[in-house]
């Protein structure tokens, strides 16, 4: 049970302070609570002893209003101060993670889905949010008054005291035990609901799939049940909670009893004044009450623990930025020396080695599946090499940051992705501070800026999440206009294969040029008219470079690129046909 304070002590982080004045606070308010002891005893000690006097009764009048305002006032700002805590710590926690995925390496997205990624921002940590501070507050209050009251009890009569002493050693027994079960739980708990979100977030995003192959009630009965199974973790801990909670009120309300029949009998043999046993029967009423409520948290201090421990796992995933460099290379050649790389186990390239002088043009072919992407994706450091290294400028990529090496590369995919926001943002992207006169240009010079101007808001219009509400060509030449403006001296390019209808493709190509210019190019290349004009083809397959040259040296020999030669041909032929009829 320490482990799980500590735990949370330590989550806290810079809202420690706030924890702090939260439990000082709840403190105040049991003395506050106290107080209300105090005016019985005033009224009883009177009643006893014949004193019916105005000024006795204002007196206790008076404290039993002070315990009152005080425990309002109180109350208020201890929970100001635990609401203030939970939320900031989460917040802190929840940019901590987005900072660290964004330079974690690509292959923690493949073991770690987004549905995990998801519950862990939000229910997860929302758990955090909502039972963290309570429950170090409530428990660790409530303990910490029981002691006083206990203390004070010991102080009044010292046999009542250790009895009470006896009894809360007894509560603590048996939230040790209840404790002890709810640890399996807890992490069952957390995984049914990542596994909801995880659901969920599949069917909404596999919603066309899903429409087109009729299979609604397959991914409705798997979110149903994982819905099912989610309130079944639940319950279960509530099943599993409730005999030892029903057993820690029988214990408490046990040594209530006994402290009353103790009382009764002190006072039948004399040893105790009538008053004292009148406030002890108040006592044995209260005494335990803060007790009874620190055991009901208890029940949520393992799905804070769990909960923590899922967002300290994610929090801790080693990044690949850790001691990089701000580089700033004297020229932007590219090398790859001897480049091993595996997906797992899978290996996909073998002893890959070339160069690429800055500010030309590098075309890379290969059969699908071949690692063209793969390759690409070493460059910016999406993965890590295995063996050998990628070179900017001769300086190794591992020994840039991630924002050092970033400002050198621009990369425009097939699969755009564009924010819920407005164009300009959007094309704002990779520079954020570019005017908006700048951002016209760039959109200009991508070929954009007619459909951005027929758009409802203009730049202003906000676009729906992935950029659903444009067509896939209007996508791409918005990426085009984010690396133009961007002006980064590499650009990694993968050509378009999909949406391009013949409008779409002289826009498409004037954009391309456009954002070539001058810059070191590495591009996926699946059109013959770009692939010519490439300085150097690199031609891969089975993990290898197996040719390299340009266009008329590798188009004479045989092999893997005179074979895409003449498939190119054909298709492109074949489109043509296709246009003409
Ligand atoms: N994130 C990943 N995790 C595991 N395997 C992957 C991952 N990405 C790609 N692969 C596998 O690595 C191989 C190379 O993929 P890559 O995308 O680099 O090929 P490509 O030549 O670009 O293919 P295409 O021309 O079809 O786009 C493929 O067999 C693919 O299944």
């Amino acid at each position: 049970m320490i482990g799980a304070f500590k735990k949370i002590w330590d989550f806290a982080g810079s809202e420690q302070k706030n924890i702090k004045r939260s439990i000082v606070l709840a403190l105040l308010h049991s003395i506050f609570y106290a107080l209300q002891f105090a005016a019985v005893y005033v009224v009883l000690k009177a009643l006893t002893s014949g004193d019916t006097s105005k000024r006795t009764a204002l007196y206790a009048f008076g404290i039993m209003i002070l315990s009152i305002g005080g425990r309002i006032v109180l109350n208020t700002f201890s929970q100001l101060q635990r609401v203030h805590a939970g939320y900031f710590m989460v917040a802190n926690k929840r940019i901590s993670i987005g900072n660290k995925l964004r330079s974690v390496p690509m292959g923690y997205f493949n073991k770690n889905n987004l549905g995990q990624m998801t519950a862990i921002t939000t229910t997860t940590l929302t758990d955090v949010e909502n039972t963290a501070p309570v429950v170090l507050v409530t428990v660790l209050g409530g303990f910490i008054n029981s002691v006083v009251f206990a203390l004070s009890v010991l102080l009044f009569d010292w046999r009542i005291g250790i009895i009470v002493f006896i009894g809360m050693a007894a509560f603590i027994w048996t939230t040790s035990l209840q404790e002890k079960h709810s640890r399996k739980s807890a992490p069952e708990r957390q995984r049914a609901q990542e596994t909801l979100v995880e659901k969920v977030l599949e069917a909404v995003q596999g919603i066309s799939v899903i429409k087109c192959f009729h299979l609604g009630e397959k991914a409705g009965s798997a979110v149903n049940s994982a819905i099912e199974d989610s309130c079944n973790k639940n319950l279960a801990i509530e099943k599993q909670m409730t005999p030892y909670q029903i057993f820690q009120q029988i214990v408490l309300n046990l040594f209530a009893v006994i402290i009353m029949i103790v009382t009764a009998a002190l006072y039948v043999n004399g040893t105790m004044g009538l008053a004292d046993a009148m406030m002890m029967f108040v006592a044995a009423f209260m005494v335990f009450e803060q007790m009874k409520s620190a055991g009901i948290s208890i029940a949520t201090l393992r799905i804070a623990e769990s909960s923590i421990d899922k967002a300290n796992e994610t929090d801790n995933v080693p990044v690949m930025d850790e001691g990089g460099r701000d580089i700033v290379p004297k020229t932007h050649d590219i090398a790859f020396e001897n480049v091993s790389f595996s997906y797992g186990e899978r290996k996909i390239l073998d002893g890959v080695s070339f160069n690429v002088k800055q500010k030309t043009t590098t075309a890379i072919v290969g059969p699908s599946g071949s690692g063209k992407t793969t390759m690409c994706s070493l460059i910016a450091r999406f993965w890590d090499v295995n063996g050998g290294k990628v070179t900017i400028g001769g300086e190794d990529v591992r020994d840039f940051t991630l924002d050092s090496l970033m400002k050198n590369i621009s990369m425009v995919f097939q699969n755009v992705y564009l924010f819920s926001d407005t164009v300009e943002n959007n094309i704002k992207f990779g520079r954020p501070n570019a005017t908006r006169e700048q951002v016209v240009e760039a959109a200009k010079k991508a070929c954009c800026h007619d459909f951005i101007m027929q758009l409802p808001n203009g730049y202003e219009t906000v676009l729906e999440e992935g950029g659903a509400s444009l067509s896939g060509g209007e996508r791409q030449r918005l990426s085009i206009a984010r690396a133009i403006l961007k002006n980064s001296p590499i650009i990694i390019l993968d050509e378009a294969t999909a949406n391009v209808d013949p409008e779409n493709e002289d826009r498409l190509q004037a954009a391309i040029e456009a954002l070539m210019k001058d810059k070191t190019i590495i591009m996926i290349a699946h059109r013959l008219k770009t692939v010519r004009k490439a300085d150097q083809i690199l031609v891969l397959d089975g993990g290898h470079i197996v040719q390299k040259g340009t266009h008329a040296e590798l188009a004479a020999q045989d092999g893997i690129y005179s074979r895409f030669i003449t498939q190119r041909q054909q298709a492109e032929s074949w489109h043509i046909a296709g246009q003409k009829t």
